[in-house]
């Protein structure tokens, strides 16, 4: 039987990426599974921000995002990050087709107050999806999503977890650049909701891994079968999952933003 898996390639490992997963993704869609990318670039928008003049400004891991920096977010995440994964992905045989959440309307957000430009995600339409899976290609999905006037940045791991279960995946994986989540000092290879909370709580988990853990816990309570943060620089590390069953997971940090 067919399987889906949504990857989330997280911008802070993209060039440091273990060449491993080219071949894992590539056996993975060769035995005739499905493969979705959605990608970030933070790091990299950081620093056209920054050139420009522009203050990288982050609430609980989401770039504050005025019309300076979504036009950075056009370039950078549609433009020069996008591109750069699709052409390495065809060259190591897996053939990839970029795209956004405005692509086909695939994927729509709404603002939230005090944030500028990003959208949280509502809805998905999960065709153009289906369509290019289905035909064998692996869309590769930058987090740009359909507002209702106009353009959204929506951050990558929020985006991965809704496409995943609009898409209804059987795994789900966000790789970056550590090697799970780290819950008082040591990397964890399985965490529980509970604790989870907690260590956001004392500030332990932190910036960009809140968005991670919150996704993770998502996708979870969807009941996701197989769901992981991996490091994106060691294929064969085991990462961190959640430990509870479905029933134990709470939610009281699910709507951070
Ligand atoms: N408890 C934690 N365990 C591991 N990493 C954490 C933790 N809290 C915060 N982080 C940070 O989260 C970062 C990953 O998030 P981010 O930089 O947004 O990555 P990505 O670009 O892959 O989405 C790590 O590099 C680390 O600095
Ligand atoms: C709203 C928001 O936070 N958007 C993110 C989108 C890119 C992203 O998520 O990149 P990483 O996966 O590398 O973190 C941003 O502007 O950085």
């Amino acid at each position: 039987m067919t399987k889906r898996k949504v990857i989330k390639l997280g911008g802070s490992v993209w060039e440091q990426l273990d060449a491993r997963y080219f071949e894992e993704w590539k056996a993975w869609v060769e035995t005739g599974n499905e493969l979705l990318i959605v990608h970030g670039g933070g790091p990299l928008l950081s620093s056209y921000c920054e050139q420009e003049g522009i203050k990288p400004v982050f609430r609980n891991g989401v770039r504050v995002t005025t019309d300076g920096v979504l036009l950075g977010a056009r370039r950078i995440l549609a433009g020069e990050v996008q591109s750069g994964i699709v052409q390495q992905l065809n060259q190591a045989g897996i053939p990839a087709v970029g795209m956004s959440g405005l692509d086909g309307a695939s994927v729509h957000g709404k603002t939230i107050k005090g944030l500028g430009a990003v959208g949280q995600i509502t809805h998905i339409h999960p065709r153009l999806f289906t369509v290019l899976s289905t035909n064998g290609y692996v869309p590769v999905v930058t987090s740009l999503v359909t507002g209702e006037q106009g353009v959204l940045n929506s951050n990558g791991d929020a985006c991965a977890i809704a496409v995943a279960k609009a898409w209804s995946v059987d795994r789900f994986e966000l790789l970056t650049d550590v090697e799970g989540v780290k819950v008082n000092g040591d990397y964890q290879s399985e965490i529980t909701s509970a604790a989870i909370e907690a260590a956001i709580a004392s500030g332990e988990i932190y910036g960009g891994m809140i968005p991670k853990v919150e996704a993770m816990m998502q996708a979870t309570q969807h009941g996701i079968p197989e769901v992981v943060i991996r490091s994106g620089k060691n294929a064969l590390a085991a990462g961190t999952r959640i430990k509870e069953e479905l029933h134990e997971c709470t939610t009281t940090h699910l709507s951070t933003y």
